[in-house]
């Protein structure tokens, strides 16, 4: 982002300050939004890089705006300052705006307003807060006052690891500049944030398209352009048959839940590999599935499926294993997920042995499980980037955002799904999505990010009039909003 800034001033004709301006007026906008009361005092802490010269040009902005209770606080604990800093310095002063300035952390006034704008330290943190910051940021969070920060928290690192011990300044609403950054999706970042949005400063687009970043958020555009329109003339054999090998027979629950979501999801068929106890529950739950055998999962009759989702419900005893090894030696692409990612975990040299183009799809204890202990989500990131390159794979990582580990490694991040999702089986109903996208052709990428996107955007559909949603109920309702999706 900060390249992006550097190229729109040099080829857009905008001048570093009047960037600063935009930047300004764009959180002004939001924030009006979020308090829209006038008489709020407002405290703005500004430091003097230039995300404190932001803050001093929303001071500006809001007072004429009509906000009338706004204080500046220079925060100087640096000798260097930076020129637009002081260009908006000169422009408050120009106003007679009162200005207090505060040299030590332990000057900080006890401060009265009932909001803080945080403007201390923005993109140019370069390392952990400590000194006079670590001390500021810790006496204004004594206050319990409600904070919204301009870009990022005050000692907020934009991306690398977010360590337990660390001091932010703590926001509840963090207003950032055009794209969110990816340390914000972490959950160890709700240490430093509640919530944040984005505002678009009016960088150059189609820089900030071209300049290739390794992380990308999934947006509803991508999926329209993603999803293949249904044409005339074709048939179930179009859209591919799918296997899902799941539950056991106090597990059945998950292979049903997997398959529902494989059929609404627009699999041309649905099989699914249950004890033969679960036939009757599949046979009257699920009258379009069709059930194939344990004792047929031999090679010559797995050829023909389109895709395999394995792992739901399934255990992970000796059964999963060789199963397991069987489907290995074929050349259908292969979901695996839970029981059977944990014996993977359980089997190394198993794990060397899976196809490329397979899709894993582990929440974070299975990730572990698999791949071994991490302290932070950014090393277990990485370790998904490092893990989908060896082997040539899709990994899921699920997580409030979930993150998409292509085979070069790059990510893209599942902004859909809520709290109220929070319920057992929503993995199955992943797990049969992927199966699903699969058999109908799509690469292992293209369906894991359809997937996701479409699994946490049903399920945002549903908490608008419930409070928490069942996950046979999203599988049933995927179908509807993948249509409004590519509406
Ligand atoms: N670029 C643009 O065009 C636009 C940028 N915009 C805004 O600018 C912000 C980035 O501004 P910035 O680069 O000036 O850095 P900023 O965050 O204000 O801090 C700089 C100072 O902090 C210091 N410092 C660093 N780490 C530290 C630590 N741990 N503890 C203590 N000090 C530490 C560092 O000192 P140094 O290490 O260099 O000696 C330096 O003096 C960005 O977030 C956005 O708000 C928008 O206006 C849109 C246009
Ligand atoms: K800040």
């Amino acid at each position: 982002m900060r390249a992006a800034d550097a190229f729109t001033i040099k080829n857009k004709e905008i001048t570093s300050i009047d960037l600063m301006e935009s930047a300004s007026m764009a959180f002004v906008k939001a924030f009006a939004e979020e308090v829209p009361d006038h008489e709020t005092s407002i405290a703005v802490l500004c430091g003097k890089g230039n995300n404190g010269g932001d803050g001093l040009a929303v001071a500006r902005l809001l007072k004429d705006k009509g906000y009338t209770n706004v204080f500046v606080y220079l925060i100087a604990f640096s000798s260097k300052v930076t020129e637009d800093y002081t260009a908006n310095l000169k422009r408050l002063e120009d106003l007679w705006f009162p200005l207090v300035t505060v040299s030590k952390a332990e000057d900080l006034p006890e401060l009265k307003e009932e909001l803080i704008i945080d403007a201390v330290l923005g993109s140019g943190l370069n390392t952990e807060l400590d000194g006079e910051y670590k001390l500021l940021a810790q006496r204004v969070n004594a206050l319990n006052r409600r904070v919204i920060a301009i870009d990022v928290p005050t000692g907020f690192p934009a991306e690398g690891e977010l360590r337990k011990d660390s001091v932010y300044l703590k926001a509840d609403l963090v207003i950032c500049f055009e794209r969110p950054k990816i340390n914000f999706f972490f959950p160890e970042s709700a240490q430093a944030m509640k919530h944040f949005r984005v505002v678009s400063i009016g960088l150059d687009e189609d820089f900030i398209q071209k300049t290739s970043s390794s992380y990308q958020l999934a947006e509803a555009l991508d999926i329209r352009g993603l999803v293949k329109p249904r044409e005339s003339f074709t048939h179930k054999g179009t859209y591919g048959h799918a296997l899902i090998i799941a539950g056991q027979q106090k597990t059945m629950g998950a292979a049903l839940l997997a398959a529902r979501a494989c059929l609404h999801a627009g699999a041309g068929l649905t099989t699914v590999s249950v004890p033969e106890s679960g036939l009757t529950a599949i046979n009257t739950a699920l009258p379009e599935v069709m059930y194939l055998d344990r004792a047929d999962l031999q090679p010559d009759t797995l050829e023909k499926f389109k895709a395999i989702a394995i792992g739901p419900g399934l255990g992970t005893g000796k059964e999963t294993a060789d199963i397991l090894k069987t489907i290995f030696q074929l050349k259908v692409p292969l979901v695996i997920d839970a029981d059977a990612l944990n014996v993977l975990g359980n089997s190394p040299d198993l794990l060397e042995q899976l196809p490329s183009g397979s899709l894993l799809t582990p929440h974070m204890k299975e990730f572990d499980h698999l791949f071994g202990a991490h302290q932070s989500w950014w090393d277990r990131l990485e370790t998904a980037r490092k893990k989908a390159r060896e082997l040539q794979s899709v990994i899921i990582l699920k997580n409030q955002y979930t993150f998409i580990i292509d085979q070069t490694g790059d990510v893209t991040i599942n902004p859909t799904g809520n709290p109220g999702m929070a319920q057992g089986g929503m993995g199955d109903v992943l797990t049969g999505l992927c199966a699903s996208f699969r058999a109908q052709g799509y690469s292992a990428k293209e369906a894991a990010v359809i997937a996701c996107y479409l699994h946490g955007k049903a399920g945002d559909e549903l908490a608008e009039t419930e409070i928490s949603v069942a996950a046979s109920e999203l599988a049933g309702k995927v179908s509807g909003t993948l249509k409004g999706l590519i509406k």
